[in-house]
């Protein structure tokens, strides 16, 4: 798999200096002791998580209970605006291309031989078309589609826009996962495939409920559902600023983006209601920033779900 850190982890830089918390400074984090830095350790390590930095960062995730969002409605009620920003300042440069993606979902490779016949794959929430273009790469079969839906109209004008489009393959739409209606592009029970690729973290978990019960009406009996998403504790979770946390473990990040960090518990309850659950993991990477001297710990889920 591609263990390439996305753009997304970037720091950004911001004229103005927002509150922080007095701990979590220590994620991305503390400094390396004189006997972990001597060890040799590799990024991207897989590791499980230390009773330390399991304690602290329990600690932290109480303190910033103490300072939630004040004004929540706008991220409420028109989430689609602020990432229709994001993708009007970034365009398609903001995410790497997820070319891990056939790798991790092997299931994607049976889709794209040359004689798999009539097949479709939903990308939902593509954002830039960040999966697309990797799936699209593989393909060796005529006779698929890939709808590829957002939320974003900006998102799927940047989609529309890249050279790699191809109308023959491709189709874009801004759809919302979380709305009352399906596409009238897509028939009711017809995709074989759903990508979920850090997407469904951006829902509101009172959102849930109506986003399972589409993707199930999507999907035909026995098609997959692909689900790569943040984990609960992830690096980016801790290093929340004060005055950013919208609900329990439910974040608004700088850019007035959502996020919510989920457990695989949580998975089960949410999809498992619908659907078989095939794979429930969690990868939690450690990775070791030498010349800053510090550790930084990751934690995505990624899970697969059969109708
Ligand atoms: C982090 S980006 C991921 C983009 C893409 N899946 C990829 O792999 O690069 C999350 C995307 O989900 C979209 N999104 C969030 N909530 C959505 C919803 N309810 N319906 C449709 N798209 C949504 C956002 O607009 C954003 O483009």
């Amino acid at each position: 798999m591609d263990t390439t850190p996305d753009n997304s982890e970037k720091k950004k830089t911001s004229s103005v200096r927002e509150a922080t918390f007095s701990i979590n400074e220590s994620f991305g984090g503390r400094l390396l002791t004189e006997e972990e830095d001597v060890f040799e350790q590799n990024a991207w390590d897989h590791v499980e998580w230390d009773d330390e930095h399991l304690a602290l960062a329990k600690k932290c995730i109480e303190e910033q209970k103490l300072y939630p969002v004040t004004e929540k409605d706008a991220y409420m009620t028109h989430p689609e605006r602020y990432w229709d920003q994001f993708y009007g300042k970034n365009e398609g440069k903001f995410f790497m291309n997820r070319r891990w993606i056939a790798q991790e979902f092997p299931e994607l490779l049976d889709l794209l031989k040359e004689d798999a016949g009539e097949k479709s794959i939903l990308e939902i929430g593509c954002g830039a078309g960040n999966t697309i273009w990797p799936i699209l790469k593989e393909n060796k079969n005529s006779n698929l589609k890939i709808f590829a839906v957002d939320y974003s109209e900006k998102a799927i004008d940047v989609v529309k826009q890249n050279p790699l489009y191809d109308a023959k393959f491709c189709s874009a739409s801004v759809w919302d996962l979380a709305g009352s209606d399906l596409l009238r592009s897509i028939e009711e029970a017809s995709i074989d495939a759903i990508t979920l690729i850090f997407c469904f973290s951006a829902l509101s978990p009172d959102q849930w409920q109506q986003a399972i019960e589409n993707l199930y009406r999507l999907l035909k009996p026995g098609g997959l559902i692909l689900f790569r998403d943040y984990g609960r504790l992830d690096l980016t979770q801790l290093r929340a600023k004060k005055n950013r946390i919208l609900s329990e473990n439910f974040y608004i990040r700088g850019d007035g983006t959502r996020v919510y960090y989920m457990t695989n518990e949580e998975l089960v309850d949410v999809f498992g209601k619908n659907f078989k659950i095939i794979q429930n993991g969690v990868d939690k990477r450690l990775i070791v920033n030498r010349k800053k001297r510090v550790k930084m710990y990751r934690c995505w889920l990624q899970a697969k779900f059969q109708k």
